[in-house]
């Protein structure tokens, strides 16, 4: 492919930015490295927030991911309205073996609730269900309330698991994205907005602007 090609290729990617939040040591950083290596390393060092930028694959398409890891001091140090405005999406994890992990949570949840951004809750450390003190069904209502995805997943052990977490969400992502400019685009062409919709059907979607 020469130069030309490829950068046209370049900017036509889909860029989509997910923050990853959660209480400390829920499994952030083991996510999002399980999902851009596949590795599982088991220590992560760090104390701030790091971003990660990886093309991936998604139906086919390839994306820009990019992933803020979040690294919150404490049980009181939520995510502030910079880092929520900043995504697209939100990975929302908690450890199912820690209850105050869950509270923090849905402590996020009441915090973003106002806002029309994409969700997906996470449970990770399913591998110790020996600890467990947050069942599934509760992840589950919690997602409910969100009316977002919910996995019990293990960083430590999955790898395909993880991947379907950031690929559903990416395309709940990119399909809200889509929904929006639809809408820009009929209120854009107001009274003619029906011959629009007829238009888009008969293209089966392909009619919609895309990244
Ligand atoms: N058993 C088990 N341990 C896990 C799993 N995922 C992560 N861990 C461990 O949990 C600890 C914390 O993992 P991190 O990925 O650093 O958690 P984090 O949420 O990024 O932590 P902070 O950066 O402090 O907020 C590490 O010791 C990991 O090895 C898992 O699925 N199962």
């Amino acid at each position: 492919m020469n130069a030309k090609v490829m950068k046209r290729k370049k900017s036509s990617l889909s860029e989509v930015k997910v923050a990853v939040l959660g209480a400390p040591g829920v499994g952030k950083t083991a996510l999002s490295v399980r999902y851009l290596t596949r590795r599982y390393i088991g220590e992560y060092d760090h104390n701030s927030e790091t971003r990660y930028k990886h093309e991936v694959l998604v139906d086919n398409d390839p994306i820009l991911y990019e992933i803020l890891d979040t690294c919150p001091k404490d049980y009181n140090d939520l995510p502030g309205n910079d880092t929520i405005h900043w995504a697209d999406g939100l990975l929302l994890v908690y450890s199912i073996c820690d209850r105050n992990s869950f509270s923090f949570l849905k402590k996020v949840g009441a915090l973003i609730s106002d806002n029309d951004i994409p969700i997906y809750i996470v449970a990770n450390k399913n591998d110790m269900s020996h600890l467990r003190e947050v069942n599934a069904e509760e992840g589950a209502i919690l997602a409910r309330s969100l009316e977002c995805g919910f996995a019990e997943v293990a960083a430590a052990e999955q790898v395909a698991p993880v991947a379907v977490v950031f690929q559903e969400l990416c395309r709940t992502v990119l399909a809200s994205r889509r929904k929006s400019k639809h809408s820009l685009l009929e209120r854009m062409l107001g009274g003619r907005s029906s011959n629009l919709r007829l238009y888009v059907r008969g293209k089966s979607d392909s009619a919609l602007p895309k990244d």
